[in-house]
């Protein structure tokens, strides 16, 4: 795995040594002591997967209490990924950083908890695989506002993105719960 660091200090991608053969290909997509080996212990209790069609925006979400970290990916297609630093204290508080996973460059990227993520699909469909450090909360869930002008993401769009109402209906940073 080569870590890929990101303009936030937290947040970065991993390039996993892909092995081909007239098989077909095989990568390891979580090792525990490669984690360890780049200064992160954590621990996993859910896996989950989406599929989406392309234009579909997901996010920014995040839970106020039982904050996930989250190590994602793409087994089809390519989204534009987003972590959006809503750690008050941090120097990056309030910043965000995009790029590309595909089914192509097979980048895991980490998403440390006290981020919003969020993505949206260029591809015709994605999906979308991601491992959490903590369990789903529905009542603790916070959708951060997409297109709020104070964070000011340059999102990748083809036309009006397809949202969830309760995206659709995200708070802005200014009115949003932070983290500490
Ligand atoms: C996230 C989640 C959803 N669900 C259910 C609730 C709902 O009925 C259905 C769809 O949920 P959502 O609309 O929240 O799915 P989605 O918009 O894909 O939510 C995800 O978005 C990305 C950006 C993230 O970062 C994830 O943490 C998660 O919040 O799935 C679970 O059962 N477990 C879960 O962990």
């Amino acid at each position: 795995m080569r870590r890929i660091d990101t303009a936030i200090a937290d947040v970065f991608l991993l390039e996993p040594r892909v092995f081909g053969d007239d098989r077909g290909f095989f990568y390891e997509s979580w090792n525990h002591q490669v984690f360890v080996d780049i200064g992160l212990d954590v621990e996993f209790v859910q896996d989950n997967h989406s599929k989406s069609q392309q234009g579909v925006l997901r996010g920014l979400h995040y839970q106020i209490q039982h904050p996930q970290g989250k190590l994602v990916r793409v087994v089809a297609g390519e989204v534009f990924d987003v972590a959006v630093d809503l750690r008050k204290s941090s120097p990056t508080f309030g910043k965000w950083v995009g790029f590309l996973l595909s089914v192509e460059n097979r980048y895991l990227a980490w998403i440390p908890p006290g981020f919003a993520h969020g993505f949206y699909v260029t591809s015709e469909s994605a999906e979308f695989l991601y491992k959490a450090t903590d369990y789903y909360y529905p009542e603790h869930e916070r959708s951060l506002l997409w297109n709020d002008p104070a964070v000011d993401i340059d999102w990748p769009l083809l036309s009006e993105p397809q949202l969830a109402v309760k995206d659709a209906q995200g708070k802005s940073l200014a009115e949003a719960e932070v983290f500490a």
